[in-house]
């Protein structure tokens, strides 16, 4: 149950993350009502449980959450604020700046607005994709205004933990110029290196293994949502792009002189070390333990039953599928302290171990 009383909330926008939302608060106990312009998405929300479809009495609902695409964010954020006249009002939207500017100049009473986003997401859409677990031990960005009523912010506070989120405060422009660099680059790096493969020839791409996917997979993201995201954030993005156009020119300028490419390998190889690991925490150097599993129901849950049987924690998981045999590989990570143990479990279990090796 809740800490604070979030019920009956409204969700509106249920794609990939309202609905998403919608899911972790009916978990949670909430009462959830859900509005879509698409009226199909949402029956389809609640026909996966994520609430209802049932119109909510406007007086009664505490907490109304925003999940539309950006250029129709600051509309349906006042209309909300005008609908439900006792309501905290919050949005999941990527960029927030240009929303809290647009919603000054044409709303008068800002108080119970309190704009959010939530650090997960994929690359896909609509509420088919939605799952309550998707903010779990993930950030969840919390950006009050100054004129933001405190008792409003407590309720977006308490919907990010309802969600399982982590949850940071900020001002609407840091955040802006923070996931320029964190979100909104990676995106545009993502979509010109899967660009590239648009001349590379269909025999070359079958060699293509788990990196270039690592490096691509959000490149197939909505490329709608995606000019939406990055025109509501244009100057930060812009002046990240320019600061990686000068270190691409540098390195191009001096490919021949192997100090040069040796510096930006190592600096790679920090900056992933600078990304915070799981919970936040500074990163971890785990494990792999790769395990071949047939691609047949239930293989899956077996394997599982079995790593836990062998007690050991899993810190992180991916899996990789072969392009010409019915098998996939699962990598499991592990502190470097279990994977000798682990590996000879799931020997010892009949399953295929592939590798073993520490991860930088
Ligand atoms: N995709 C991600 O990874 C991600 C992560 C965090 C935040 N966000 C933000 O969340 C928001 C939603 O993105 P998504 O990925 O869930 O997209 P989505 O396309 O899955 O869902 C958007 C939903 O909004 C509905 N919609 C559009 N205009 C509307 C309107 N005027 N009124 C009511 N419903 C409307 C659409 O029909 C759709 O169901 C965006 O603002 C995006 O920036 C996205
Ligand atoms: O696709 C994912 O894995 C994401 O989490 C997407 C991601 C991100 O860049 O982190 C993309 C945009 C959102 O505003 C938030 C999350």
């Amino acid at each position: 149950m809740s800490e604070r009383e979030l019920s009956p909330a409204v969700v509106i926008g249920t794609g990939l993350v309202g609905a998403s939302v919608a899911h972790a608060l009916s978990r949670a106990g909430v009462e959830v009502h859900l509005i879509d312009q698409a009226p199909s998405h949402a029956q389809v929300a609640a026909s996966r449980g994520a609430g209802t479809v049932d119109p909510a009495d406007p007086v009664q609902v505490r907490l109304v959450v925003v999940a539309v695409p950006p250029k129709a964010l600051a509309t349906v954020i006042a209309d909300a604020l005008a609908t439900y006249p006792q309501a905290t009002v919050t949005d999941v939207g990527s960029v927030k700046g240009t929303v809290l500017a647009t919603l000054r100049g044409s709303v008068a009473d800002l108080s119970r607005y309190v704009g959010s986003h939530p650090m997960a997401g994929s690359q896909r859409v609509g509420p088919l994709t939605a799952n309550a677990e998707l903010f779990i031990d993930r950030t969840w960005v919390i950006t009050p205004h100054d004129t933001s009523a405190a008792h409003a912010v407590l309720d977006v506070q308490e919907l990010a933990s309802l969600c399982g989120a982590r949850r940071v405060t900020m001002g609407a422009a840091h955040h802006d110029e923070a996931v320029a660099q964190v979100s909104h680059l990676p995106h545009l790096v993502s979509v010109l290196m899967a660009g590239s493969l648009t001349r590379v020839p269909a025999e070359h791409l079958r060699l293509a293994g788990q990196g270039l996917r690592d490096v691509t997979r959000i490149a197939g993201s909505d490329p709608q949502l995606w000019r939406q995201i990055i025109d509501a954030n244009s100057t930060a993005v812009l002046t990240e792009l320019r600061l990686l156009r000068d270190e691409l020119s540098a390195l191009v300028d001096d490919f021949d002189n192997p100090d040069v490419l040796a510096a930006a390998l190592q600096r790679g190889l920090d900056g992933t070390r600078a990304l915070p690991g799981k919970h936040g925490l500074s990163a971890t150097n785990y494990a792999r333990v790769v395990v071949e599993i047939p691609d047949t129901p239930g293989a899956l849950a077996s394997l599982f039953a079995d790593i836990q049987a062998a007690g050991v924690n899993i810190e992180d998981l991916s899996i990789d599928h072969d392009l010409e045999r019915e098998v996939g590989w699962l990598a499991v990570q592990v502190t470097p302290q279990s994977a000798d143990e682990l590996a000879a479990a799931m020997t010892a279990a009949g399953w295929v171990v592939r590798d073993r090796e520490p991860q930088a």
